[in-house]
């Protein structure tokens, strides 16, 4: 988000068909809630299409790229590196520590989520491991709730660059204007 380190999103794991929406999702929430980047196994194209098409739509800045190696970019990352799982220490306890990482030091963030099961390496390669309570639910709500907490609600306020349309918040109905270019 603006002002602050990188945070990217890594999706490890996508079986083709089983997890299209999941993955695609992944994106969406990690664009809408304040990440910069989405990164997507390399058979995941379907995904990466959508998300990038919503950015060109709805603004950005925001990318989207492929990784034909999920493992290598989670071994070279030159920052911290806090994977999402049901069995980490709990997102309340952790939260201030990971943002003082990131806000106060400038740490590049990667923000790893799964599909199926994680290999282990994840969670020692990891500087934290965080649950978003105990219990078992998805990635993308793990990671909404997690950005939300790493961002403490400022990701709501964001402007949105180069979009070729925005919706009109209301009560009821629906309400969508297009933004002329100057
Ligand atoms: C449907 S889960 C499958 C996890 C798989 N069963 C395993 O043992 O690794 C997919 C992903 O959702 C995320 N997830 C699920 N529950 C979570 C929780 N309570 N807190 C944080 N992330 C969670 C994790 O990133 C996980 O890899």
């Amino acid at each position: 988000m603006n002002g602050t380190a990188e945070v990217t999103v890594l999706r490890l794991g996508h079986r083709p068909g089983r997890d299209e929406r999941m993955t695609t999702h992944v994106g969406l929430t990690a664009r809408a809630l304040g990440a910069d980047r989405v990164c997507f196994p390399d058979n995941a194209g379907q995904s990466k299409a959508t998300v990038s098409d919503i950015t060109n739509r709805f603004g950005g800045p925001f990318d989207v790229e492929l990784t034909d190696s999920p493992q290598a970019m989670l071994r070279n990352w030159a920052g911290k590196v806090v994977h999402l799982t049901m069995y980490g220490e709990r997102v309340q306890d952790v939260e201030a520590e990971i943002r003082a990482a990131h806000q106060d030091d400038g740490e590049p963030l990667l923000v790893v989520v799964g599909a199926e099961k994680v290999p282990f390496d994840v969670y020692e390669q990891a500087n934290w491991n965080v649950g978003v309570t105990n219990q078992p639910h998805s990635e993308v709500a793990g990671l909404a709730v997690f950005l939300d907490r790493l961002f403490e609600g400022q990701e709501l306020e964001r402007e949105w660059e180069d979009a070729d349309r925005q919706v009109i918040p209301m009560a009821t109905g629906k309400r969508v204007e297009s933004i002329d270019e100057e």
